[in-house]
């Protein structure tokens, strides 16, 4: 009888099981407490959530990460789903004008991992070029595409280390960072970063955690931003690395591209993820299982936040810090800068790049065989700035 549920006094949360402390988080204590509702936890793994499930369960919360497809037609039969929180800075799985129109409450943990990714893709670059550590009288020029949190964590980065940085982003004002176009940064640049979200020409509605410029997206869509032209003008020296989202990158493009020219790419999403053919990933410099935000700090963040959302639309305070779940936390970014040599205890990019690799299967790697490296990811720690 304990466990029947009651529509009326439960609240039933459906949750991607690879959500960072999902219990500790979603709780009777941390949020029944004052509504007095009992909190029922359904448990999936994201690619598992779907219409039947939602028919089966029918939750008022749905908890996700970026592998649950969210649209009419997860949602057209089911009238329980009242809030969707995404614990991802990517929105381009949740299809928000569908949301809004049934006045479906939606969030996103924007900039959750943004140092995170910002350090992932110093590790890459640091990993590959390490002379790029030295002050020199030429140092390195990073290109920069897309300037919102994590483009902009990593421009402080970048800067930190006496860098040059040649920033696009049309969608945000020209400044001392957004200094360049599109032709300068991909002509210009010894390494090209990209941090945009994905969107596409019909799409006005993929920038959550910017919805300040969202009616403009549509007109700078980022889908193959990286096609065969932008790859022609790159020169064959320039590391080309993408953390952002798979499809802004022509995957077919990059593959000639790289036989070509010989260029160095780091890729930690995939046009077509989950699965990579190996005839792309043996020509990659890093590859890793879109892993670039996966910290601890990261992750949890985003649970945080989403939290935090439904604790406001349940109108009660929030019970649950992420601070009281983090152990102590030794990585300064300081003491990286005085000693370049413990990058590897910091990170090691490399582990990250051998597993993927070692996972190839018949000229593949196999979409399960890249969502358990991603649902098995070991303990990674943020570097504090
Ligand atoms: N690999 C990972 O683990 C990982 C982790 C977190 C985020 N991401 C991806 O990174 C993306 C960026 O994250 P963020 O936190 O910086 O997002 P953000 O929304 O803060 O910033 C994105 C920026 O891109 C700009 N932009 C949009 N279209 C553009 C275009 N055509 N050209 C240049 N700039 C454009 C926007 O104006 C915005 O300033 C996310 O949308 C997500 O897809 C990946
Ligand atoms: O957009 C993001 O925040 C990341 O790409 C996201 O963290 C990826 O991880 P996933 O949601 O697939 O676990």
């Amino acid at each position: 009888m304990e466990n029947k549920p009651n529509a009326a006094t439960d609240l039933t949360i459906v949750a991607d099981s690879n959500i960072a402390s999902l219990s500790e988080f979603f709780n009777n204590d941390t949020l029944s407490g004052t509504t007095g509702r009992r909190v029922r936890m359904i448990k999936v793994a994201g690619r598992d959530i779907d219409a039947q499930l939602l028919a089966d369960t029918q939750p008022n919360v749905l908890l996700i990460r970026s592998v649950t497809h969210v649209n009419a037609d997860l949602l057209k039969d089911n009238d329980s789903v009242r809030f969707v929180g995404s614990a991802t800075i990517g929105t381009d799985h949740v299809d928000q004008d569908y949301l809004a129109a049934r006045r479906i409450h939606f969030a996103n943990a924007a900039g959750c991992s943004k140092h995170s990714v910002a350090q992932y893709v110093l590790s890459a670059i640091l990993t590959l070029r390490p002379e790029y550590w030295q002050r020199s009288s030429t140092p390195p020029t990073l290109g920069i595409i897309g300037l919102g949190n994590i483009g902009s964590t990593l421009a402080q980065y970048a800067s930190s280390l006496g860098w040059q940085v040649l920033g696009y982003d049309p969608l945000l004002p020209a400044s001392s960072l957004n200094n360049a176009s599109f032709a300068q940064v991909i002509e210009k640049s010894d390494l090209v970063s990209l941090h945009v979200p994905l969107t596409d020409k019909s799409s006005a509605t993929s920038l959550a955690g910017s919805a300040h410029h969202s009616s403009h997206a549509h007109e700078y869509p980022t889908r193959h931003l990286i096609d065969k032209n932008a790859l022609d003008a790159m020169p064959a020296s320039t590391l080309l690395i993408n953390s952002a989202r798979g499809p802004v990158i022509d995957a077919a493009a990059l593959q000639a591209d790289i036989e070509r020219t010989g260029r160095q790419v780091v890729l930690d999403v995939f046009e077509h993820e989950p699965q990579i053919e190996e005839a792309l990933l043996s020509k990659l410099a890093i590859a890793t299982p879109h892993i670039a935000g996966y910290t601890l700090e990261g992750k949890l963040r985003g649970t945080q936040m989403i939290y935090d959302a439904l604790c406001e639309k349940l109108s009660i305070s929030p019970a649950q810090s992420m601070h009281q779940l983090l152990p102590l936390n030794m990585f300064l970014w300081s003491e990286l800068q005085a000693h370049p040599d413990r990058l590897v205890k910091f990170y090691d990019i490399m582990q990250d790049d051998k597993a993927l690799r070692a996972t190839l299967a018949g000229g593949q790697v196999k979409a399960a065989a890249f969502d358990q490296l991603r649902r098995d990811y070991h303990l990674r720690r943020e570097w504090q700035f």
